[in-house]
């Protein structure tokens, strides 16, 4: 059974170069601080503190907050990339996550030539492998810029070509931060399809975005963080209703009428 469970997750980041007393002094004096120093006394940055909420399949969990509230570093706790400081992670399912848009990728080859590496570290059989190959080239559209070296792409390519090859096998569990809504609006309806389609299959999908309507549309469920910590948890328009100006939620509920 697929499920993410965070319990009580904290992370600190070091702050280096920030040793001396008189910048401690100017970090830590703050009464509504992120600053603290660690055991050692060094200054760290608290990205999160306390984190909590459980994940079963179907749930779509969208991620909302000012800058700096710690939605990325929440996603690259559960992708593994960060320790947490304190508190527990457990989860079952395969787990795929679209959290930077280059990531696995090597842009002195062209996209067809990433393609074919990224399935031969897949371990696929040739016949898999050719299927996989047809669907990305047929997924991200890329045309004749599939045989140029992607350090030529715009930042829209990449993201198709990441996306394409992230998406071709389902995952259990998807983690997606927002650079994944850089392409454009013919791209952003194939997306759409290829996550709804992994999310029917009762997967769990976790996206932090800024975009009230990508969020009411794709989502079930909306985590408000602000400084590190939930402040709301629950029905995406009940979450908003809070979250966003009056005009802009009056907006966000005619759009959606
Ligand atoms: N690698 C790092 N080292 C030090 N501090 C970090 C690091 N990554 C994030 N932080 C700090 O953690 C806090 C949360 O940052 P995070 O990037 O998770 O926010 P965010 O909600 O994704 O912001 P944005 O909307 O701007 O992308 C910030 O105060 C940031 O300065």
């Amino acid at each position: 059974m697929t499920y993410l469970e965070a319990s009580g997750i904290s992370i600190d980041f070091p702050l280096y170069h920030a040793e001396s007393r008189s910048l401690k002094k100017a970090l830590l004096g703050k009464v509504s601080s992120r600053f603290s120093v660690d055991q050692k006394s060094r200054p760290v940055v608290q990205a999160l503190r306390d984190i909590s909420f459980s994940l079963k399949s179907g749930d779509r969990l969208g991620l909302i907050g000012s800058n700096g509230s710690g939605k990325t570093t929440l996603l690259r706790a559960l992708s593994g990339i960060y320790q947490p400081t304190a508190g527990t992670l457990s989860m079952e399912g395969k787990l795929i996550s679209l959290l930077d848009p280059g990531q696995g990728m090597n842009k002195e080859l062209t996209g067809r030539e990433n393609i074919r590496l990224r399935s031969y570290y897949l371990g696929l059989s040739k016949a898999k492998s050719q299927a996989f190959e047809a669907d990305v080239i047929d997924f991200t559209d890329l045309k004749e810029f599939l045989d140029i070296p992607v350090r030529n792409y715009s930042s829209g390519m990449v993201v198709r070509l990441a996306f394409g090859m992230a998406t071709a096998f389902p995952p259990e569990i998807l983690l997606m931060d927002e650079w994944i809504l850089a392409g454009d609006a013919a791209f952003m309806a194939k997306a759409k399809k290829r996550v709804e389609g992994m999310v029917q299959h009762a997967d769990i999908l976790v996206l932090a975005s800024h975009s009230p309507s990508i969020l009411a549309e794709w989502t079930n469920r909306l985590i408000w963080l602000d400084g590190g910590r939930i402040v709301a948890d629950g029905a995406p328009m009940e979450v908003f209703k809070s979250y966003l100006p009056r005009h802009d939620f009056e907006e966000l509920l005619r759009a959606r009428s």
